[in-house]
């Protein structure tokens, strides 16, 4: 998956907007310069800002414009200077050195000391192009100008980077951590690469080590709803629970608009890979980020219903070949998510077909059209569905009754899987459900037919991109509801990765009830844009030089 362009959000004007802007004019009179330049003095190039002037060499005189400023790094001792440009702080740590961009939304703090004067930055950076993001800081001491003119560039540089981009700083969070999720890394993770992180950014974290199976659900059944985020550091099962408590909240509407914000450290990851990709990996800096600077993204969640229980599921139900996937699994944790595609092999060489009949109410069954609007409203050509109105209020009622049969359509081939859900990835190396939006009020499902094992072996390669999506014999139909009835007594089923038993259940879709947080805007997954009908690639080279 490639990085998505940052920074899709629209940015409403804010006051902080227009008190930068009398800054910056009080700036134009040159008001900040303190000392004219020496006639000697050498000019220090900061490449396409040159509003800088000093001399490093004497130490003399520094000017501060409107958008720069240096400053003496205290552990260093090096001169550094910060521009504000249009969408960056460029930091320049050496005359002879190119500058370093750090993206608006990679900073996290900026203020001035006044008692010392020293001004400290705060931004994540990737040492490496394809590493992980980590922690930076610079503090420094500028020369020669007053703290209250410090404090003010600070502040400038604070408003850019959150109200100018549509963001609350200093964010309340709930933070649940699950020591015993995936590979029992989320205590290690949070301390050493979350934590400071969002101390960075003077966020307030009330934090609790989950003890217990059900713990996360009864946090979040009580949660008191002036948190501005859910912070879950655990895979995809506490994420589930949270929102099984919202569920059951006194106020149900209100708790499922307090957004939810993974840091992947359970041996699912779904939500953080649907949320950031996986080009970096399981970045939990990069997850932490979107905790700071996330906005709010309304999903639909699912009620399914099975006798006469409601449960609240976030992102699929699998029965046959895909439940045993997870079900199936459990001995491999070891492996953390690569268990799922050691489970699918497994699952493909035995072959088994699954005892169910699968009915749904249809929205679309053309594979083309789901991609092309998928395209649409990615490109921003389609709207968006509007939002659910009242943020107060009971759960939406159940639409669908269990013996309605009216519009609905029954698949009764032999099936070898079924499999149901929202969100584009289930594992890091399969994208299931490659034309999923986060907001359309309907479910993807897809049912294989026990045909052929070479197609479904063919598949595999290119999971991680969706290619399966276009096998021929893959059923895939969006629906506003779906039911399962086992036709034998043995079987399995897991919802949201969690086992529920092989019985009778029907699953309907409450649209944007959840929220989650996202750089984006959308799922970033991408989806190859290739339908069936394209011809090879061959032979359109060959076409177009004629
Ligand atoms: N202290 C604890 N001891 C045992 N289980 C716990 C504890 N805290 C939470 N759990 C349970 O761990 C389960 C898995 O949690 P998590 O979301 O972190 O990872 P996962 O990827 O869904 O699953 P796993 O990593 O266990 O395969 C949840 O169902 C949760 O109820």
């Amino acid at each position: 998956m490639s990085r998505l362009p940052v920074g899709t959000f629209t940015s409403p004007t804010t006051p902080g907007t227009a008190a930068r802007n009398v800054a910056l004019n009080i700036c134009k009179l040159d008001l900040f310069c303190l000392r004219p330049p020496q006639p000697e003095a050498r000019v220090l190039s900061v490449p396409s800002a040159p509003q800088l002037l000093a001399d490093p060499s004497e130490q003399a005189p520094l000017h501060m414009t409107p958008q720069g400023i240096a400053i003496r790094e205290i552990n260093s001792g090096r001169l550094v200077t910060l521009t504000r440009e249009d969408n960056a702080l460029r930091v320049n740590f050496a005359e002879n050195k190119a500058p370093v961009d750090i993206v608006y939304r990679q900073v996290v703090w900026a203020s001035c000391n006044t008692d010392n004067g020293v001004l400290e930055v705060a931004y994540l950076r990737r040492k490496k192009k394809v590493g992980a993001l980590a922690l930076a800081r610079l503090e420094g001491k500028p020369e020669g100008l007053e703290n209250t003119i410090v404090s003010q560039w600070a502040e400038n540089l604070m408003t850019s980077v959150y109200e100018d981009s549509g963001v609350q700083r200093r964010r309340r969070l709930k933070v649940l951590v699950n020591p015993y999720g995936g590979v029992k890394k989320a205590v290690a993770v949070f301390v050493k690469t979350v934590e400071p992180i969002l101390r960075a950014a003077q966020c307030s974290l009330d934090v609790t080590h989950t003890t217990h199976n059900g713990h996360a659900y009864d946090i979040a059944k009580d949660l008191p709803l002036d948190f501005d985020v859910v912070v879950t550091v655990s895979g995809d099962g506490v994420v589930h629970e949270v929102m099984n408590g919202f569920a059951h909240h006194a106020d149900p509407r209100k708790a499922f608009s307090v957004p939810i914000a993974p840091i992947p450290t359970g041996s699912g990851n779904a939500l953080f890979l649907n949320l950031l990709g996986h080009k970096h990996g399981f970045d939990a800096a990069e997850a932490a980020l979107n905790v700071i600077k996330g906005k709010p993204m309304k999903v639909d969640v699912f009620s399914l219903t099975q006798d006469g229980k409601r449960t609240i599921s976030f992102m699929s139900q699998a029965l046959g070949l895909m439940a045993d996937l997870d079900i199936g699994t459990e001995n491999l944790r070891w492996m953390g998510d690569t268990r799922f595609m050691v489970g699918l092999l497994r699952g493909v060489i035995q072959f088994k077909s699954c005892p169910i009949q699968l009915s749904y109410k249809l929205a679309e069954s053309d594979k083309v059209k789901m991609a092309n609007d998928l395209r649409a409203r990615r490109s921003g050509k389609a709207d968006a569905p509007p939002a659910s109105t009242g943020e107060s209020g009971p759960l939406p009622p159940l639409v669908n009754l269990p013996d309605d049969t009216d519009g609905w359509t029954t698949y009764d081939k032999p099936i070898l899987y079924v499999y149901a859900g929202k969100g584009p990835f289930v594992a890091r190396d399969y994208m299931a459900f490659p034309v999923s939006l986060p907001d359309d009020g309907l479910i993807d499902v897809m049912a294989q037919p026990a045909s052929s094992r070479k197609e479904i072996l063919s598949a595999v390669g290119g999971a991680a991109k969706g290619e399966g999506y276009w096998q021929p014999g893959l059923h895939y139909v969006k629906a506003h509801a779906y039911r399962v009835k086992p036709l034998a007594p043995k079987g399995h089923l897991a919802v949201d990765g969690e086992i529920f038993p092989f019985q009778e259940y029907q699953v309907e879709v409450h649209q944007k009830l959840a929220t989650v947080l996202s750089p984006y805007g959308y799922y970033a997954a991408d989806f190859a844009a290739r339908t069936p009908t394209a011809p090879p690639r061959d032979k359109m080279r060959k076409g177009n030089e004629h």
